[in-house]
């Protein structure tokens, strides 16, 4: 197991392509989180196992392994089953979906957590999206605590930037785990807010690693 002091005030960054685009392809993704390590990321946050195995051979830096079932409800890493593929492919951190949502295998986000933990080495980060789930998600054990899910399950505004309120919220709660800032960082000023608001670190997807998005920004800009 790493330690987890590495990740320390660092960004994280989320290599990401969706169904249907163009760069979603595990060898482009792990060619991105190449291009991120060389500009200072920390460690990658990767989606998919092919991903995570192209990307695990790519990169010495810690991965953050996920994978998506679908879109809606809880799909992100659902059941232990995806977690542990996830594992399987490389991940020294499996994230999970952290809400207090019914799971689809029926398993408490506890008891996926324990079994996780009996992977040797293994941690896990508990997306979440309210400071009750990241409360929950701490009670069950969960290793960090993301607020990846913030603004996507009603239990919070969709911020035009980070959450920042929660992320203070969740550093004040003290809850003894590393708190990971995640969701529409948009800008190194957003990035360096979020830890001033009380983040251990930063993981940044859309702004570094989706330029359809990107290229829209500034084509909206110029509309
Ligand atoms: C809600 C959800 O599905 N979030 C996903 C989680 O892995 C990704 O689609 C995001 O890109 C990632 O969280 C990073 O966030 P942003 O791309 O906003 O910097």
């Amino acid at each position: 197991m790493f330690d987890l002091s590495v990740l320390a005030s660092r960004l994280i960054v989320s290599c990401q392509a969706y169904p249907g685009e163009p760069l979603r392809d595990p060898r482009t993704m792990a060619q991105m989180a190449q291009a991120a390590v060389i500009g200072g990321a920390a460690a990658v946050r990767i989606q998919g196992i092919q991903d995570l195995e192209q990307t695990r051979v790519a990169v010495d830096v810690p991965m953050i392994g996920l994978w998506k079932d679908g879109a809606d409800g809880v799909f992100i890493t659902p059941t232990l089953e995806h977690a542990l593929a996830c594992v399987g492919a490389g991940s020294d951190i499996v994230a999970i979906d952290g809400t207090r949502r019914p799971r689809p295998d029926g398993l408490t986000l506890a008891e996926t957590v324990s079994a996780l933990h009996e992977q040797p080495g293994v941690l896990v980060m508990a997306d979440c999206g309210s400071a009750a789930d990241a409360k929950a998600a701490a009670d069950a054990g969960a290793d960090l605590i993301g607020t990846t899910l913030a603004g996507y399950t009603g239990e919070r505004p969709k911020t035009d930037g980070p959450d920042l309120d929660l992320i203070a919220e969740l550093a004040a709660l003290d809850l003894g785990r590393p708190l990971i800032a995640e969701g529409r960082i948009h800008s190194p000023a957003q990035a360096r807010a979020c830890l001033d608001a009380g983040a251990f670190a930063v993981v940044v997807g859309t702004a570094i690693t989706h330029p359809t998005t990107i290229t829209g920004w500034f084509a909206d800009a110029l509309a």
